[in-house]
């Protein structure tokens, strides 16, 4: 299990270790339009599951939001402190 600051973590050490094999080096080379896109599809997944397909679902999808929204922060340099400063 991973919080949010931990999932971070994670995605930044991806963008400059790179491992082979890594989801994540190839979301962050796509490119902000991409990962825009999966941010988008996961909170209306997020929205159909609460909806319709019940918590566990829902929870399911949120972590998945979770993980692209880090992805997009990494690829745009936005700090954990530049968001929690909104909180
Ligand atoms: N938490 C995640 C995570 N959540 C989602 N994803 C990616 O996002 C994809 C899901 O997006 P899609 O839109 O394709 O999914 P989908 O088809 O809509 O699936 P559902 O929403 O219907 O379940 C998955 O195939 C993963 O590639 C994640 N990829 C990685 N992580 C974490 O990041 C770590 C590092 O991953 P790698 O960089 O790939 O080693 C992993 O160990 C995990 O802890």
């Amino acid at each position: 299990m991973n919080s949010f600051d931990q999932i971070y973590a994670l995605v930044a050490d991806r963008a400059v270790n790179r491992p082979d094999g890594s989801g994540t080096v190839r979301e962050l080379d796509a490119g902000v339009h991409f990962i825009g896109k999966k941010i988008v599809e996961e909170a209306a997944e997020v929205w159909m599951a609460a909806e319709h397909e019940g918590n566990e679902s829902a929870a399911q999808e949120i972590s998945q939001l979770l993980y692209h929204l880090a992805v997009l922060m990494v690829e745009r340099d936005i700090t954990l402190e530049q968001v929690y400063e909104h909180l």
